[in-house]
């Protein structure tokens, strides 16, 4: 089995380590030789000392003319990645990739192109890193009706507001930490502003639901608004906050969600911690299931490509359920009664608290002033969203003031 493998960042030069450490196990397993055959990178000088130099190339045309029976993309983005995997796929040959980006984008379109060439595109690592969350979803659960996914699906995001939350450290210097380990997308405000979370959440749920939602049509909020602050209120108050993707399937319409919220000391999340992801999957069926483990990083997301590759080895030919159908609803708020806390900043701190004392007289409020950073954080038991944020706006009209509303999920 001749590989190509596209990229030899964090995650390609694991793919290359774990190959070479399992050769001789896939040998006496399924028969079969398994040999990186080539190695597309951007920077070829960077390889220069590399002990197997002699495979790399910045030069695609390489890989077309290579004899190449299976290809793992670990390069990212959109162009000229999508280029790249249709060609292999469009010649009948195998396909991996660790690349959401590209699969919540035009996932329906390759696999469409890998059924008309009878091969194979499989992307385990892109969703949950190292966690086997597709295959179980689409294969192991396929007697179920999938009712709802929620999960923490960002490494790096949960890795800094862990550090916030942990050791007070700064958003900044944990989020250097975050991209020296490898966990962030080279272009981190993916990550942080939640798109990574969403293109994920929309590969799970289009899986999941057998409906395909468009990841750009869903509301989505990422960490860049959460503060130090918000996170020791947070911790004064006994909760956590977690970037949560939240998607559930109520028949004639989708609910789907990325956003920060607060959880509780007893939340299935509670413990998530670092880069950990977990999912939560709830089929008519089974019930619920958590599925948990590193979701960034060299080895775990590694560990993913292998598992597809050890497939396509035994001639597996699986195609995910990733189709386009028709338009679906997309209902914008959250569909259930639930608790908020909402952080307004102003300046009249005491006149923003008797307005909202006026204007929520039925819901038991609490409120919690934090002078020091001119907030006001306000607890808002039973609400419905979308009045919620009616009455929020209908204060920043009246007020020279800016707000963030937290739900506080209950899962
Ligand atoms: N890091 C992680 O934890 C995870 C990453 N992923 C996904 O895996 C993919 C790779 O991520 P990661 O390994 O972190 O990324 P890196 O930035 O570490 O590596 C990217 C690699 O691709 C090469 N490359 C970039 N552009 C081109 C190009 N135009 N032509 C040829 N080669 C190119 C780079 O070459 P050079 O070395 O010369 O610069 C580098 O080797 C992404 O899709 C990411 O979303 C998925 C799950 C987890
Ligand atoms: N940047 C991603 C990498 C894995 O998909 C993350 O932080 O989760
Ligand atoms: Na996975």
């Amino acid at each position: 089995m001749r590989v190509a493998l596209l990229g030899y960042g964090t995650v390609g030069s694991g793919v290359y380590e774990l190959i070479q450490k399992n050769t001789t196990a896939v040998k006496t397993n399924f028969d079969r030789k398994l040999e990186v055959v080539k190695i597309l990178v951007k920077n070829l000088d960077k390889y220069k000392s590399h002990e197997a130099y002699h495979l790399f190339t910045n030069d695609f045309n390489d890989l077309k003319n290579a004899d190449i029976d299976i290809a793992i993309e670990t390069i990212g983005g959109i162009s000229p990645t999508g280029d790249y995997l249709k060609h292999f796929l469009s010649h009948g040959i195998p396909v991996i990739t660790a690349n959401k980006d590209l699969i919540a984008e035009i996932g329906s379109e390759l696999i469409e192109i890998a059924r008309e060439h009878n091969t194979i595109l499989s992307f385990e690592a892109s969703v949950g890193g190292g966690i086997p969350i597709l295959k179980p979803l689409q294969e192991s659960l396929a007697g179920n009706e999938i009712k709802n996914i929620s999960a923490v699906l960002n490494g790096t995001t949960n890795y800094i507001l862990t550090k916030m939350y942990e050791d007070n450290m700064g958003y900044d210097e944990a989020l250097s930490l975050a991209q020296s380990m490898g966990f962030a997308e080279a272009d981190p405000t993916s990550d942080v502003e939640g798109y990574d979370a969403m293109r994920k959440l929309v590969i799970l749920s289009t899986i999941g639901y057998k409906k395909h939602i468009r990841w750009t049509d869903l509301p989505l909020e990422g960490i860049s608004r959460v503060t130090a602050r918000d996170i020791a209120f947070a911790k004064d108050e006994n909760y956590k906050i977690k970037l949560i993707a939240f998607s559930e399937d109520m028949g004639d319409a989708i609910y789907g969600t990325v956003r920060p919220v607060f959880i509780t000391q007893q939340s299935k999340y509670a413990k998530i911690d670092n880069e950990f992801n977990a999912v939560l999957v709830e089929g008519d069926a089974v019930g619920e299931l958590m599925f948990t483990g590193k979701g960034a990083g060299k080895y775990p997301t590694a560990s993913a490509i292998l598992g597809d590759l050890m497939d396509i080895i035994q001639n597996k030919k699986i195609l995910p359920s990733y189709i386009y159908q028709d338009e679906v609803k997309i209902i914008k708020h959250y569909p259930k009664e639930a608790k908020y806390v909402v952080r307004f900043q102003a300046k009249d701190l005491n006149l923003l608290a008797a307005k909202l004392f006026s204007l929520f007289s039925d819901h038991g409020l609490k409120l919690t002033l934090a002078s020091e950073t001119q907030s006001l954080y306000v607890q808002v038991t039973e609400s419905n969203e979308k009045t919620l944020l009616e009455k929020l706006n209908q204060i920043t009209e009246t007020f020279n003031c800016n707000y963030i509303h937290y739900l506080v999920y209950d899962k």
